[in-house]
């Protein structure tokens, strides 16, 4: 018996050691350095609700620029500098292009398909390369008369309603993703709707450790009567809804084909090669619901911080409109193909983009493990890319929180939108579009309207809050500006414009798709 005990001692002892020993060798370089954590939750306390990219960078000066943080069910590599984005999420896109599998989002709001969330599968490269044939460079140019055109009703109900700029450009971003996606000759109110509202369930469940179920995923299987399961009360509410904004415009497009009836859009032309093949139906399905939910908010957004910052920045703003004047007249609106002798106008996007981008991190993960500057960087570790602490670091941007255009069309500052779209196979499929929307929007603007800070009953200047948004998409919070004609000649040229372009065939001239 106490021969057996000893055996068992014995092995116990080695094991233990030899236990001790591989962790001492992992130890030597797993991971990078990162704050120390509290027993069980880890970092997670040590993430701000808000300022969350400041939060991120400042860690930055203690540990340097890639920083490992642990939390309870993921671990989190964040990489502050443009060097470590471009070494992982470009040059190693094959590793780093999956996405955190949150279970509140995915499985029970049911946007596990959706391309927004899927990993780095064949499915997912398919959709990839369905989102590249239509919304690359030949479809961008393609959408240039819609886009044009759709200027002219932004300025006509921005002159009418000034107070509701932000629903208005919302609405105009809305028409733009419905026609784009699904051939909709205008905003179709019951899919807004849908949208609006499934966007902001993705909005409310995206955002890791939000949900508790995401933390300790065990909870999924509490049922929804349970006192502790909210989310599970929340979820059936989303479900349904999410389910209908992505089946019930693609089943339509579908159902109009069948009776040759379908306008031009990203569904039918696909749909029209797909040969009726399920799996690449499916695709074209998740994707066009992608362009419905990436383009709207992101636009509104982008819209949102252009007319903050002309309402702050006068001197700018003048700068810009005698760009304008100059190059294109007071006798016609402008137009997306203006935009290589508007140099002025695009550093004001660059900019905008750069000020407060409209997504401040990203999260890539890793789908098998790999070595970085000699650490060991495990397979499911997010790696958060923090575009805020990219595009205001200091020595590559002076006076980073202030708007200065000069910065790119004089002093050769490296380009924002390199940054604010995205990176390697995850970088927005959008991207092109939605240059070419928010440049003839805000030279559109520009062109006609005057941007100022909003007064009191008092004559007070209303102060402007410029405090990022909290969740994935950054919107400024709401406030109030002064929007008028710049002149009478301004309010003609629109309602003429408006009135032009209501002459207009509700159909893209062209439509192509990428070869
Ligand atoms: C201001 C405008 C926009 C900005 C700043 C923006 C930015 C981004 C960013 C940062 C990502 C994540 C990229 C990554 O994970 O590395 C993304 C993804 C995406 N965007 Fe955009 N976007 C904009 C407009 C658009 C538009 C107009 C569309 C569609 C026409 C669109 C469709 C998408 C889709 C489908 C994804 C998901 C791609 C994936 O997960 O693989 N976005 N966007």
């Amino acid at each position: 018996m106490s021969l057996l005990l000893a055996d068992i001692l014995a092995v116990g002892l080695c094991l233990f050691f030899l236990h001790y020993a591989w962790r001492k060798r992992g130890r030597a370089n797993y991971l990078p350095p990162g704050p120390p954590g509290a027993p069980l939750l880890g970092n997670l306390l040590q993430i701000p609700a808000n300022g969350v990219a400041r939060a991120l960078r400042d860690l930055s000066k203690g540990y340097g620029d890639v920083v490992t943080l642990r939390l309870p069910s993921s671990t989190l590599l964040v990489l502050n500098s443009r060097q470590a984005i471009s070494d992982l999420l470009v040059g190693r896109s094959a590793v780093y292009s999956d996405r955190s599998q949150l279970v509140m989002s995915g499985e029970l709001v049911g946007f596990k398909d959706s391309i927004l969330r899927q990993n780095n599968t064949p499915r997912f490269r398919k959709c990839r390369k369905l989102l590249r044939r239509g919304l690359g460079a030949g479809p961008a140019r393609s959408f240039a008369p819609f886009l044009n055109r759709q200027s002219a009703f932004l300025l006509e109900n921005l002159c009418r309603r000034p107070a509701d700029f932000v629903e208005i450009v919302k609405r105009n971003a809305a028409a733009v993703s419905m026609k784009i996606a699904y051939g909709y000759p205008s905003v179709d109110e019951e899919l807004l709707d849908m949208m609006l509202r499934t966007s902001e369930y993705f909005l409310e469940t995206t955002t890791l450790g939000t949900w508790l179920v995401d933390l300790l995923p065990f909870l999924r299987h509490l049922p929804e009567w349970f006192p502790l399961a909210h989310f599970q009360r929340y979820a059936a509410r989303a479900r349904p809804i999410v389910q209908e904004c992505i089946d019930k415009p693609f089943e339509a497009v579908k159902q109009h084909m069948e009776t040759a009836t379908a306008s031009a859009s990203f569904s039918a032309m696909l749909l029209e090669e797909a040969n009726g093949d399920p799996e690449t139906e499916y695709c074209i399905k998740q994707s066009s619901s992608g362009i419905l939910l990436g383009q709207t908010d992101t636009t509104t957004a982008a819209m949102s911080w252009f007319f903050l910052a002309m309402a702050l920045y006068p001197e700018v703003q003048a700068k810009a409109q005698a760009e304008i004047d100059t190059v294109i007249g007071n006798d016609r609106l402008p137009r997306i193909e203006d935009r290589k002798d508007l140099p002025y106008i695009q550093a004001i996007m660059q900019e905008v983009f750069r000020w407060h981008p409209i997504v401040l991190v990203v999260p890539h993960v890793a789908s098998e493990d790999d070595i970085y500057r000699g650490y060991v960087i495990p397979a499911g570790t997010t790696a958060v890319a923090n575009i805020w602490a990219v595009l205001h670091d200091e020595s590559v941007y002076h006076d980073a929180d202030k708007f200065i255009p000069e910065r790119f069309s004089e002093e050769g500052a490296p380009d924002s939108i390199d940054i604010a779209f995205g990176f390697g196979r995850r970088v927005c499929p959008g991207k092109l579009v939605a240059q070419a929307h928010i440049f003839v929007s805000i030279t559109a603007t520009l062109a006609t309207l005057n941007i100022a800070r909003a007064q009191n009953a008092d004559g007070h200047v209303i102060e402007l809050d410029l405090e990022d948004g909290s969740g994935p998409i950054n919107f400024p919070k709401s406030y109030e500006i002064s929007l008028g004609p710049r002149s009478e000649a301004a309010a003609e040229l629109i309602r003429r414009s408006a009135e032009h372009s209501r002459t207009l065939p509700d159909d893209l001239d062209v439509f192509s798709l990428e070869e």
